[in-house]
């Protein structure tokens, strides 16, 4: 609730007047019935011709200003829904782009999606509703209360009998809704999980004839969404009906007791006419209130989800000042970490680089090669150790300025539905020269030459219309763009020929001195002749030295080098 009396707040002006304009709609539709009991009772008898058409003039000028009111009042309150959901919208977003990597692991992408709109959409819907159902239900039903109490307070006695009946369905229901609207909202999550699956997977389940197999994965998860919302929706369906069923009976008992009043001359027929329409008024204000709750409990589900990831309080911050003098330009002292406790992913990684030098990481699959990267830029805080670039903890240097220094080309990085030259550029304003000649440098020029639009040549979402070499070169092209200080790449080279592997290699080699490189790489060619290897198996260090080195003293790295002998000669 909190959440939407914040976003609402700024909005708190126009939404009154809107308010306002809302109850002078309502309470015009409310007047309605009272004139027709006036004009039945009091204007019919008078048998005055005139004074029928004036106050039947009234009666059509107080249903056309209802009518007006309400669109004005309506149109109002889908602005306010509109702009506050843009906002709540738009800080979300900025928050879950600022989300730790822990942080985003903990949530899962899925949900921080479908929080991101399903969610909001129930926040929008609420809103909007809110304000046009809001107002109007509950002065149409206190309204109708007191209008027929004036009327006829007898009759009103059996109208307000059945309250408290209505009240409790409304209390008791709603109260089992609200956790099953929240416990849907976690199996579309799945659904949303298996979807993203199965759409980025799509080439790979094509390719091993999977469909059936996804499409019965899919039929489950669909499966447990339908019978999640039927519940949570049979549960909240019990309202209108009930509602009909006490407002029926009330009326039952209304007809009942009128016909032996207006026989016995204590009212008169113009009031039970009247009286008959604010019952089907208050009726109907009973039955939106209700669909307030249900509205509500969505809304409110919704909206604690969104809170809970707003408040997601930071958990890497900027730690004091801790700077050494040193003439290394990257430091590894004694580095240990674990994604989950009691998982030890890297053991005592140390390590330094100067400035300029070239780092090789080689070893099998899942050593923590990737791990050290993304420690080395922070996108996870260490358990044990100290990480330092010029001498400067990383912990105490703000995020921008860390991340500035960095060209990275990750192992699957994306690239955006945008042009080849934006891709590459991202936002930095490079100058096109620069752009040129990161393409230069990374072998993508001659295929990009090849396009017809060139840099312009419009690439699909993650690039589906590139080649995996020809992605992997813009990838490359993005991280060499703008001279990094320092520069990754994670198997970068792994979709390309050995040939261009070496020229990538000589490229960088010859025109990137100042920069300190990071490589990644499975095959030994793509390292040999880096100033440093290092070796790593289960998070642990087996090997450092000069390719030279380790080909006299580590067994592993020689073995490794030698059934790639075929590949090493090929690149030369
Ligand atoms: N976000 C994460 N949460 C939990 N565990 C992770 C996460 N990322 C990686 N791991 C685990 O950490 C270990 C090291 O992963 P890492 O990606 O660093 O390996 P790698 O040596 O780069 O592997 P590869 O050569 O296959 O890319 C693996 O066991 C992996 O399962």
């Amino acid at each position: 609730m909190k959440l939407m009396i914040d976003y609402v707040r700024p909005y708190f002006g126009k939404m009154s007047i809107g308010l306002f304009i809302k109850f002078t709609g309502t309470i015009m539709d409310l007047l309605l019935p009272w004139i027709l009991a006036y004009i039945i009772d009091n204007v019919i008898p008078l048998k005055n011709m005139n004074r029928i058409i004036l106050w039947g003039i009234v009666m059509i000028i107080c249903s056309i200003l209802a009518v007006i009111l309400n669109i004005v009042a309506n149109r109002m309150a889908s602005k306010v829904a509109r702009d506050s959901t843009e906002s709540l919208r738009h800080d979300l977003f900025k928050k879950i782009t600022y989300l730790s990597a822990n942080q985003l692991d903990t949530y899962g992408i899925p949900t921080l999606v479908s929080r991101l709109t399903t969610d909001t959409y129930n926040f929008n819907h609420t809103i909007g509703r809110m304000q046009r159902m809001g107002i109007r239900a509950p002065i149409l039903l206190l309204g109708g209360i007191v209008i027929t109490l004036t009327l006829d307070p007898v009759l009103t006695l059996v109208l307000i009998a059945i309250m408290p009946l209505i009240v409790a369905t409304v209390y008791f229901v709603s109260k089992k809704g609200i956790p099953l609207f929240t416990q849907l909202q976690e199996e579309v999550d799945q659904l949303i999980q298996v979807v993203r699956e199965n759409i980025t997977g799509s080439r790979v389940i094509k390719a091993l004839s999977k469909e059936n197999y996804e499409q019965n994965r899919f039929m489950r998860i669909n499966d447990t969404v339908v019978k999640a919302e039927t519940t949570a929706n049979m549960t909240m369906s019990v309202n209108s009906p009930l509602m009909n069923l006490f407002l029926n009976t009330g009326l039952t008992f209304v007809i009942l007791v009128s016909a032996f009043r207006v026989n016995a001359g204590t009212t008169q027929p113009g009031v039970i006419v009247a009286f008959m329409s604010y019952f089907t008024i208050i009726l109907n204000a009973m039955l939106s209130i209700t669909r307030i709750f249900v509205l509500m409990s969505r809304g409110l589900a919704s909206a604690d989800r969104i809170q809970t990831v707003l408040e997601t309080e930071a958990d890497m911050l900027i730690e004091k000042k801790d700077e050494i003098s040193t003439e290394q330009h990257i430091q590894f002292e004694q580095v240990s970490f674990s994604y989950y406790q009691g998982q030890k992913i890297l053991n005592e990684i140390s390590f330094s680089l100067k400035k300029g030098e070239t780092l090789g990481i080689i070893g099998p699959t899942g050593s923590g090669k990737t791990t050290i990267i993304k420690l080395l830029m922070r996108l996870y805080d260490i358990d044990r150790g100290t990480i330092r670039i010029n001498g400067k903890n990383i912990k105490s240097i703000p995020f921008e300025e860390l991340h500035s220094l960095f060209g990275v080309a990750f192992q699957k990085d994306i690239l955006f539905a945008d042009t080849i030259a934006e891709n590459i550029n991202f936002g930095r304003d490079l100058p096109i020269d620069e752009i040129i000649r990161s393409t230069d440098f990374a072998q993508a020029d001659e295929f990009i030459d090849s396009l017809n639009a060139g840099f312009e040549h419009r690439l699909s979402t993650k690039g589906a219309n590139l080649s995996g070499g020809q992605k992997q070169r813009v990838i490359i092209s993005r991280a060499l763009a703008g001279e990094p200080d320092i520069l990754i790449l994670d198997d970068s080279s792994s979709a390309l020929d050995y040939k261009t592997d070496a020229k990538l290699r000589n490229a960088i080699n010859n025109h990137f001195h100042q920069t300190t490189t990071i490589i990644i790489a499975q095959r030994i060619s793509s390292i040999r002749n880096a100033d440093h290897i290092l070796v790593l198996e289960e998070g642990n260090m087996v090997g450092y030295g000069t390719h030279d080195e380790l080909m006299k003293i580590n067994e592993g790295y020689r073995e490794i080098s030698q059934s790639q002998m075929g590949g090493d000669k090929v690149a030369g």
